[in-house]
């Protein structure tokens, strides 16, 4: 396989710890910076990892066309219909590396106290001990990749800057659509000296002399480890997703969320929206939800009723801090959607459609058409008699799987939303008005909640629970509790990160702190089906949200908070009964009876490190179910 433009070609005889390597990525003709550590940091890794060449990433369209068309040679990249998908490929995953893999996700404190009992802990040194020898020599044969980006603007007040290594084109390309890449970035970092998260990911999949690679080069033993203390990532052996694409969980929640408890922000799993009213009056959201449970859907969500505009700022990272006036702001530091593919249609998400169709796409996972696009389950209202499925093997309707994988992916430049909210590009970010925070549930959880107060909502939040999905390896549909939708991506204790919301929050203007919600747009009927119908009907909760806020919209209290009257969602136009309605909103003390064991069990896990203000919402909330 062709590689691209080499800076330094040494073949396979300069490896072996001869040193060569660090000679030469330090060389100033090669490497296009003068930036101390990251030099010494890419020498090492060079010296370490013995690739064939080392190449700095300059983030440029024609490095992109040239990578890209790499990858289609190599057959990583199926180049889609250019009539269709123009600029847009396929990639296809060994079936094991299809999704995140929280079992061998680990943070690596000093301290095991310090990564808390949600997280996967080992010495530090002994996992880099344990790391060093997997990482030497994994990339032999295969072209090192500096890759320079920044989360957030390159502008902000205080950047924050990454170094990713990859040995992965895929990964490269992929990183180019999700995040702020190359020259402009590395030159900033240089000009500033600035610090840099250096985040190391390779296959895991070296290649001897003459060995023929494999579409997809992944290893069966996988790590993805985080040195909060260090700021640093070691991923090795996927190539999918979080699990690779550093800038994404690894940094911008885990490392990020460590760097926001020392310097007083939040990292959360969020996406930001913008709301505005027909009164012309607009309004900034942020929700939590896990994985593969509605962030991108709603952020992206086409109103069903009159006179409410959505537009969109982010739909799976938020960043936020407070103001000078004590408000809450929020920024996305990506620049890219990694959407989940399945139930992604015109009907659904009309906005992320017309987004993918504009091309400059990757998708992973997904089935082939035979006029050489793409398709997934629920993106066409028809299913199509004939696929490639994700496996390469026929396909037909009678072939009783699904054709893509339910972890299937698509990967667009943010600006390609028609719906980006102009505010996107701000480094100061918006001030929220309220956050959501929602699961997947059948029962027990009703369509929508308000917290009685800000204390009352980080008690919703830090007890949300939501069932299992295929974004993460593991069984799928089991409930499990997932703090502020954090539960894989809190980089320490996570009695500290609740701990860390509490404080935090008293520092902001009390007054304009944003209003809390708890939402569940997945609850169940007794015949199975959806009590609720989603999607775009999804802004008629959003406008009972805003109402709220502005005192206009009626609710019922009950022990869990606030619930909207029958009446108060608009559901003009919607076919909906009032007894359905009811349902949906429904509090029944049964499930909840349950709901408080459940909760009592998670909370009792946190030990000593769970804040008491929350045992002391517990306490009242058992109070409030024996009186009501
Ligand atoms: N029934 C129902 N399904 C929904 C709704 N919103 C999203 N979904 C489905 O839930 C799945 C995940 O939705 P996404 O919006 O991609 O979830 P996400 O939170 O962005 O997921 P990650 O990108 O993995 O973090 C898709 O199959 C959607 O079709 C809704 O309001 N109702
Ligand atoms: O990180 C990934 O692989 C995809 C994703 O957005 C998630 O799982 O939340
Ligand atoms: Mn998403």
């Amino acid at each position: 396989m062709g590689n691209p433009v080499r800076q330094q070609d040494q073949g396979h005889q300069g490896g072996a710890g001869s040193g060569r390597h660090a000679a030469s990525a330090t060389d100033g003709a090669a490497a296009p910076t003068t930036h101390a550590r990251l030099l010494a940091w890419v020498a090492e890794t060079a010296e370490l990892t013995q690739p064939d060449s080392v190449y700095w990433v300059d983030g440029s369209e024609a490095e992109y066309t040239r990578l890209t068309d790499e990858l289609v040679e190599a057959g990583t990249l199926v180049r889609l219909n250019p009539d269709t998908f123009p600029n847009s490929f396929a990639a296809f995953s060994d079936p094991k590396d299809v999704a995140r893999v929280e079992e061998q996700t680990f943070i690596c404190s000093e301290d095991e106290r310090e990564a808390g009992f949600t997280n996967n802990w080992m010495d530090p040194a002994e996992m880099k001990g344990k790391l060093r020898t997997l990482f030497n020599g994994s990339m032999r044969g295969r072209t090192m990749y500096v890759i320079p980006f920044v989360m957030g603007h390159l502008d902000a007040e205080d950047p924050k800057f990454g170094v990713e290594i990859t040995d992965s084109a895929y990964v490269v390309a992929s990183m180019r659509i999700m995040a702020r890449i190359g020259t402009d970035v590395l030159n900033r970092m240089t000009e500033l000296d600035a610090d840099f998260v250096p985040a190391l990911h390779s296959l895991g999949a070296p290649l001897a002399e003459g060995e023929a690679d494999v579409p997809w080069p992944c290893n069966d033993n996988k790590w993805i480890v985080h040195f909060p203390e260090e700021r640093s990532i070691w991923s090795f052996g996927s190539g999918y997703g979080g699990n690779a694409l550093l800038g994404k969980k690894c940094y911008s929640l885990r490392i990020a969320s460590v760097m926001a408890r020392d310097e007083g922000w939040l990292a959360e799993h969020m996406l930001i929206l913008k709301l505005t009213s027909p009164q012309d009056k607009s309004y900034y959201l942020s929700a939590a939800f896990p994985s593969a449970c509605g962030k991108t859907n709603l952020a992206l969500l086409d109103p069903t009723i009159e006179g409410w505009k959505v537009e969109t700022l982010g739909d799976d990272i938020t960043w936020m801090r407070f103001g000078k006036e004590g408000e809450l702001r929020a920024v996305n530091p990506e620049a890219g959607l990694f959407g989940v593919a399945p139930g992604t249609g015109w009907g659904t998400n009309p906005n992320a459609m017309r987004a993918i169709a504009k091309g400059n796409s990757i998708f992973t996972n997904v089935a082939l058409t035979d006029d050489g696009g793409v398709w997934w389950e629920g993106m066409t209202e028809e299913t199509p008699t004939h696929l490639t499925d994700w496996q390469g093997n026929e396909w037909t309707p009678e072939s009783g799987q699904p054709a893509a994988h339910p972890n299937s992916r698509f990967c667009t430049p943010i600006d390609q939303i028609d719906m980006l909210a102009e505010e996107y590009y701000r480094p100061d970010g918006v001030e929220l008005s309220a956050i959501l925070f929602g699961g997947r549930r059948k029962t027990t959880v009703p369509l929508v909640t308000q917290s009685r107060d800000w204390a009352n909502g980080i008690f919703m939040g830090s007890t949300l629970s939501s069932e299992t999905t295929a974004a993460a390896a593991g069984e799928v549909g089991l409930v499990r509790r997932d703090p502020m939708a954090m539960l894989p991506f809190i980089g320490y204790d996570a009695g500290d990160y609740l701990r860390h919301w509490i404080t935090l929050s008293s520092k902001g203007d009390q007054a304009r702190l944003p209003k809390i919600f708890l939402v569940n747009w997945f609850r169940r009927t007794a015949d199975g089906g959806f009590a609720w119908p989603g999607f775009g009907d999804n802004a008629r909760v959003l406008k009972w949200v805003i109402e709220r806020i502005e005192g206009t919209a009626d609710a019922i209290e009950t022990p869990i908070g606030f619930v909207p009257t029958p009446d108060a969602l608009d559901l003009t136009g919607l076919d909906m009964t009032p007894a359905e309605v009811e349902a949906a909103v429904h509090v029944d003390s049964a499930e909840w009876a349950a709901e408080l064991k459940g909760i009592e069990e998670w909370y009792d896990r946190f030990g000593e490190s769970l804040p008491e203000e929350l045992r002391g919402q517990l306490t009242e909330l058992k109070e409030r179910f024996q009186f009501s």
